[in-house]
């Protein structure tokens, strides 16, 4: 679909087209979307809050809209569904569009995009919910507790019922709420630059208020944002968007300067510019990745951040390379996972994600471990981490490789809250308040 925008709702719905029909990432569409739309800063924020609520309660609004639609929603038109997914979340959830707008503008974006038939559906679909919104109860009673919890806190029923298993119902629903919830904005400091203290000052010359992370000395917290275009191009060089979770990493590896440290799944370069800043930017880090052109965003972190001791190198993690074999200092393995611990950060990704897909993930993850192991000099360190919440790819992945692999023993770092020694953290959204992580530490005997 290829057009101007000229208002939020057309803006929102050129970009859900990209998310729902064509597989894209819904920040990256946003982005993307935004740039190619002239709207005012008012209006931008009103298509962000029509994206991502629209893309977050996906579920709940086909569920509302099965009831008012007298055919299967995959029978229609897949851009009429989109269409009305986006009027739906206006009707169901923004209060302060009144329903007739709502309704009026979805019918004119049906009959501009798809066609005049197109809008007597859509007319006719979105007025009969505007009508009978409040009539329509989810299921109630214990037959239906894992189904009402899906599509109240709107995630996928598989979801709810393996994290009730997991951590019992009241856990499973602390969960689902918090990713919905719209979590402080967090980044870290490039501490090449400036030192924490320091970079809070002039953010707040400059009317951004932060607080400091309690889980990273590197991370700043934003409660409210003014404008993320204006942090960037203000601040590009001082800062690096992330989570406080991603920021553990660095400092549990602690790598000093001068040390060659290899991370084997580098890209976008988080954790990888943050390694070189402990570093002081002196030695080496080599960033490995399986795909070049992800690569090229790590080289694009490196140099905005003025890092200069980063070489990326494309290459598979589990193939591995004799000429590396114990030769680094420290290896990091931030290996691709389910990534279940951070679908508060991925709007479209709790609806994406397949339970049966989630078994792939631990062979993969052992591979590279394995290999990245080899690396490791001895008397050195290897860190294992995913942003997922499974035991599976987490705690059983430590335990396999610590039984396969007796040339590692576990080694004990600081909680980064309590300073006590722990062999592996996991970081559970519903409890310590930031997004899921997992990491563990092993050392090569000498
Ligand atoms: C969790 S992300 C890494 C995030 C990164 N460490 C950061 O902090 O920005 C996992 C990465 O592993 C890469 N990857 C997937 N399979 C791989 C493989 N077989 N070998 C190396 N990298 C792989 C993906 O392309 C992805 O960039």
């Amino acid at each position: 679909m290829k057009g101007t925008a000229k208002n939020p709702r057309e803006a929102a719905l050129l970009i859900l087209e990209q998310i729902f029909l064509r597989g894209a990432y819904a920040n990256l569409a946003l982005d993307q979307g935004l740039r190619g739309a002239t709207l005012s800063p008012l209006d931008r924020k009103l298509t962000t809050e029509l994206v991502y609520g629209t893309v977050k309660t996906m579920g709940t609004l086909d569920w509302y809209l099965s009831r008012v639609v007298n055919r299967p929603l995959r029978k229609l038109d897949p851009l009429v569904l989109v269409i009305l997914r986006l009027g739906a979340y206006q009707l169901l959830y923004l209060d302060r569009i009144p329903a007739s707008a709502a309704c009026n503008e979805s019918v004119k974006l049906a009959k501009k995009w798809v066609h005049e038939g197109a809008g007597k559906l859509v007319n006719g679909a979105l007025r009969q919910l505007a009508r009978t919104r409040d009539q329509w109860k989810f299921p109630q009673g214990p037959d239906h507790e894992l189904e009402r919890i899906a599509l109240e806190y709107y995630h996928p029923e598989w979801l709810v019922r393996r994290w009730k298993f997991r951590y019992g119902l009241e856990e499973a629903v602390k969960l689902c709420a918090f990713d919905n919830a719209r979590p402080a904005f967090s980044f870290r400091v490039n501490t090449l630059r400036d030192t924490r203290e320091g970079l809070q000052e002039k953010l707040a010359e400059k009317g951004i208020r932060t607080r400091p992370s309690q889980w990273s000395p590197d991370g700043l917290l934003c409660d409210s944002l003014p404008s993320l275009d204006d942090l960037v191009e203000g601040f590009g060089p001082d800062i690096y968007i992330q989570d406080e979770s991603s920021m553990l990493d660095a400092a549990v590896l602690d790598p000093q300067p001068g040390e060659r440290v290899l991370d084997l799944c580098s890209a976008p370069g988080g954790k990888t510019t943050h390694l070189a800043q402990k570093m002081q930017d002196q030695g080496e880090i080599l960033a490995l990745d399986l795909y070049d052109h992800k690569l090229d965003l790590v080289r694009e972190n490196a140099r905005r951040l003025g890092i200069h001791c980063i070489r990326t190198e494309k290459q598979d993690g589990t193939v591995f390379v004799p000429e590396w074999e114990n030769t680094a200092h420290r290896v990091l393995v931030d290996a691709p996972c389910s990534g279940l611990g951070v679908l508060n950060r991925r709007a479209e990704a709790r609806w994406t994600k397949e339970e049966r897909s989630l078994s792939q993930f631990p062979p993969l993850q052992k591979k590279i471990l394995a290999n990245g192991a080899r690396y490791v000099m001895p008397g050195g360190r290897l860190l294992y981490s995913t942003c997922t919440l499974e035991q599976d790819e987490n705690t059983r992945v430590r335990k396999w490789f610590l039984e396969n692999h007796p040339e590692f023993a576990p080694a004990a770092f600081p909680h980064p809250l309590t300073g006590e020694p722990v062999e592996e953290l996991q970081i559970l959204p519903q409890r310590d308040g930031i997004n899921g992580f997992y990491l563990c530490l092993f050392e090569k005997r000498k």
